[in-house]
């Protein structure tokens, strides 16, 4: 399995934790975050192949820490859906015999091996459907699995989730949304930061909950819960 992992210039990444988090706190959470997808995605054994597609120097960096590729995203097409076109268009000139590509967020830090080889074992009994790891609000796309003989353009942004469904019908292609406890979990919000802070299942996302912990950020949350909550109660 080919697996392609986007990744926005990491100082501008992660804008929705601004509320929270300064520049530098959001960069460094956005590189623990990165950095325990990679973890995980390497030590899966179905993934042969992983691709970053970023012009972010940190990236490149990473990549050749892991000993993973990066594709420039200048070469590709500019921002998310285009770069990641892109990149499925180069592999389907490249590796034409490829059946199915992964596309992985960097938001993802309780990604785990087994409800990736879930997706993988569905794509494997469904090669033609599109099947897709839907977030919590089941708006999002969080883990998308491409039928490369059967593309469907991608359209990640507000409620991707009905958007992917919706070109894959236009195009005569059956979709699986797989509703998983971890790769639900995206991390976009403040909501979804303390979300994952008191839900922490005590393994995964070792790096982003290390670094959480080192800058204080936990407690920052959960003082931020704490006068959101007070502030509800005044106003019943
Ligand atoms: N290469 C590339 N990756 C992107 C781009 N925009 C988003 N991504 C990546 O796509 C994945 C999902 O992105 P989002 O959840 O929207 O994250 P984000 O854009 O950092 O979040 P906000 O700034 O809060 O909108 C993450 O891995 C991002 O780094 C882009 O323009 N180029
Ligand atoms: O589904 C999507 O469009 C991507 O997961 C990005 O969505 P998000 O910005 O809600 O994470």
């Amino acid at each position: 399995m080919w697996v392609l992992l986007p990744l926005k210039d990491f100082v501008k990444a992660k804008q929705r934790l601004s509320g929270c988090l300064n520049v530098a706190e959001r960069r460094g959470l956005f590189q623990a975050m990165v950095e325990d997808v990679l973890d995980e995605l390497v030590s899966t054994d179905v993934i042969e192949r992983i691709v970053l597609l970023s012009d972010d120097p940190a990236a490149h960096l990473l990549a050749t820490c892991y000993g993973v590729e990066c594709w420039s995203e200048r070469e590709l097409g500019q921002g998310l859906n285009p770069v990641i076109e892109g990149a499925l268009d180069r592999i389907a000139h490249t590796a034409p015999t490829i059946s199915q590509v992964m596309v992985v967020h960097g938001d993802l830090p309780l990604i785990n091996a087994v409800e990736l080889g879930a997706m993988i074992d569905a794509g494997s009994h469904d090669p033609d459907s599109l099947i897709i790891a839907a977030d919590r609000g089941e708006q999002g796309s969080n883990v998308v699995l491409m039928p490369m003989f059967a593309r469907v353009p991608v359209r990640y942004g507000p409620d991707s989730l009905a958007a992917h469904q919706q070109e894959a019908a236009a195009r005569g292609v059956n979709t699986v949304v797989m509703r998983t406890r971890w790769l639900a979990m995206d991390i976009d919000t403040r909501d979804d930061l303390t979300n994952l802070v008191m839900n922490y299942p005590g393994e995964g996302a070792e790096r982003t909950m290390k670094y959480l912990r080192q800058y204080g950020l936990v407690q920052r949350l959960m003082v931020m819960r704490d006068i959101q909550a007070d502030v509800a109660a005044a106003a019943q």
